[in-house]
C-alpha cells in the first residue's frame, strides 16, 4: 500500500522539452485528437498516426528528466515502498529519473502491441516502417498507448492505490481527461490529503486541500523537501 500516490501529466515533462497538449503551443494545436489519438484515426490513416508517435518517441528519447522527476524519485528512495507514481505521460522520464513504482495509465511510447496476437514488446525502430510482429509475423504493430475511447491501463490497481493512500498529489495536469481526472475525488472521498502542483489553477480546485502554483521544477522539490 503506497502512503503517497502522485498523479502526473504533461506539465511535469514540459521543462524537459516535451510539449503539453492544451497549451498555446500544445500538441493538439497541430493535430486533431480524432486523427491521431483514436482507433478510428489509426484505421483511417495508419501512416499519419505511426509517424506522429515515431516523432514523439524521438523527442522523448532525446529529453532528460528534470528536477521535478528527480525530486519524486528521491522521495521514493527516502521512503521505500511508500510512494507510487501514476502518470498520464507516455514518456519514460519518471523511470529514467529513478522512480521504481510507476503506473502508466495511458500506456508507453517505448512499447508496441500487436493488434492481431496482442504481444507487447519494446519498440526498437520506427513503427511507420511497419516491422513484422516478432511473435506472429504479421505487420500489425501499434504504439502501446491508450487512445480516446479505449480502456486505460491498470485501472483496478490504480483505484486500489488511490483509495488507500494518505496523500494524493496532482502535478502538471489540466484534469481534462477521464478517468484520470476523477482520481482526486476518489482520494478525497477516502480521506487522503490532496494537493495540486500546477502552473495554472484548475477551474475547480475545491477537491484540493493545498494548491501550489508555479513551474514543477520549483514546486515539486520544495513540496517534497
Ligand atoms: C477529451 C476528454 C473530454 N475525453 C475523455 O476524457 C475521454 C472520455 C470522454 C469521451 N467523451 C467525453 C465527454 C465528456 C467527458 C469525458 C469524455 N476519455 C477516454 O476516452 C479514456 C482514455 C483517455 C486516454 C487518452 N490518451 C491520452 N494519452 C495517450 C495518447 C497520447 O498521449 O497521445 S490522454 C493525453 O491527454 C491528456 C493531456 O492532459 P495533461 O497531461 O493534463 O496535459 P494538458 O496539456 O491538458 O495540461 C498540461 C497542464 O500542465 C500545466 N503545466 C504546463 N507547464 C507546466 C510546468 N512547467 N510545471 C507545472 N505545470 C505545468 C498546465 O498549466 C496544464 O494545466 C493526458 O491524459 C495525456 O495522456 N478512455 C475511456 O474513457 O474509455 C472508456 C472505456 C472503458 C472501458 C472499455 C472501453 C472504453
Amino acid at each position: 500500500m503506497a502512503r503517497i500516490v502522485v498523479l502526473t501529466g504533461a506539465g511535469i515533462s514540459a521543462e524537459s522539452g516535451i510539449r503539453t497538449f492544451r497549451a498555446v503551443d500544445g500538441l493538439w494545436e497541430d493535430h486533431r485528437i480524432e486523427d491521431v489519438a483514436t482507433p478510428e484515426g489509426f484505421a483511417a490513416n495508419r501512416a499519419l498516426v505511426q509517424t506522429f508517435y515515431d516523432e514523439r518517441r524521438r523527442i522523448a528519447r532525446a529529453a532528460q528528466p528534470n528536477a521535478a522527476h528527480r525530486a519524486l524519485a528521491e522521495l521514493e528512495a527516502r521512503h521505500p515502498g511508500e510512494v507510487a507514481v501514476v502518470t498520464q505521460n507516455i514518456d519514460d522520464l519518471h523511470e529514467r529519473a529513478g522512480s521504481r513504482r510507476v503506473l502508466h495509465i495511458h500506456g508507453r511510447l517505448d512499447r508496441a502491441r500487436c493488434e492481431r496476437c496482442g504481444t507487447r514488446m519494446p519498440v526498437t525502430g520506427d513503427l511507420s516502417d511497419e516491422p513484422p510482429c516478432p511473435a506472429c509475423g504479421r505487420r500489425s504493430l501499434r504504439p502501446d498507448v491508450v487512445w480516446f475511447g479505449e480502456a486505460v491501463h491498470g485501472l483496478d490497481e490504480i483505484f486500489d492505490a488511490v483509495s488507500l493512500c494518505e496523500e494524493f498529489w496532482v502535478i502538471g495536469t489540466s484534469g481534462a481527461v477521464t478517468p484520470a481526472a476523477s482520481l482526486v475525488a476518489v482520494a478525497a472521498e477516502a480521506g487522503a490529503r490532496t494537493a495540486l502542483l500546477n502552473l495554472e489553477a484548475h477551474e475547480d480546485t475545491r477537491l484540493f486541500d493545498e494548491v501550489l502554483l508555479g513551474p514543477a521544477t520549483e514546486t515539486v522539490p520544495a513540496w517534497t523537501a
